[in-house]
């Protein structure tokens, strides 16, 4: 019996069926690949590459996007610091459900502040990669898919990642992903150097 939260007098409920099993069943090792970097920088394009890749190998995954999470679980948030903060810990919930469930759970989000992203791999011990979208602000700028940073420079958004809210770089991810002679890698490229990271650490067998 414990306290959890504002919760009390709850226990935990054991299954028959564990991890193990699962594991086992699809041939791969459930994890977590966090795409962190700033709004244009990549992210949900290397997720669904890399989703693609995954599935074309038998592999199982599912991903978490930021703006799709916005449409539903967190809808309730906005971008204000807290805000922010409740989202990535919520993800970092779904996510740590995802990959005991046994898939390769690919989040993509912003992520912009360190103390959450860590507080996600605290959740995930040996089971969280980090991949750092590691684009200048003017590449993601001069791309600009929805025209935010545009309304962001006109003053017209407030609190926007890169302009007038802070991002901090990881410190300790395990991969980054960075321009090659001032040309950003393609999306297969960069799926490619997360497949073998996920094959040289084991995780796409039981
Ligand atoms: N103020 C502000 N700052 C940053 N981003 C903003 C903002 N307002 C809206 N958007 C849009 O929301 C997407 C980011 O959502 P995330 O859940 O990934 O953000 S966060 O991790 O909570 O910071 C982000 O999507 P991506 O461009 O895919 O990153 C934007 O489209
Ligand atoms: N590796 C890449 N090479 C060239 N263009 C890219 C690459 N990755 C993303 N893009 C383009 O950059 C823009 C932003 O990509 P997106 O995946 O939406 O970023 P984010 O999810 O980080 O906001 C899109 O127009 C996308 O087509």
């Amino acid at each position: 019996m414990s306290t959890m939260g504002n919760s009390t007098n709850i226990f935990w409920q054991e299954s028959p069926v564990g991890k193990l099993e699962r594991r086992k069943l699809l041939n791969q090792k459930g994890c977590v690949v966090w795409i962190t970097g700033l709004s244009g920088s990549g992210k949900s394009t290397l997720a669904c590459s890399l989703s693609w890749e995954l599935h074309t190998r038998g592999k199982l995954s599912y991903i978490l996007d930021g703006d799709n999470v916005r449409h539903g679980l967190n809808k309730d948030l906005g971008f204000k610091a807290e805000d922010r903060t409740e989202n990535i810990r919520r993800v970092g919930e779904v996510a740590k459900l995802f990959a005991d469930a046994g898939l390769i759970c690919i989040a993509s989000l912003i992520s912009p502040y360190g103390k959450d992203r860590d507080a996600c791999r605290a959740m995930l011990p040996d089971a969280f990669i980090e991949v750092f979208m590691n684009m200048p602000l003017a590449l993601c700028e001069e791309r600009d898919p929805k025209g935010l940073y545009k309304l962001a420079r006109a003053g017209k958004i407030k609190g926007f990642t890169g302009i007038d809210d802070p991002y901090e770089p990881p410190l300790n991810c395990e991969i980054e992903l960075n321009q090659k002679d001032g040309v950003c890698p393609t999306p297969s490229a960069m799926a490619g150097e997360v497949i073998t990271y996920l094959e040289d650490k084991g995780y796409l067998q039981d």
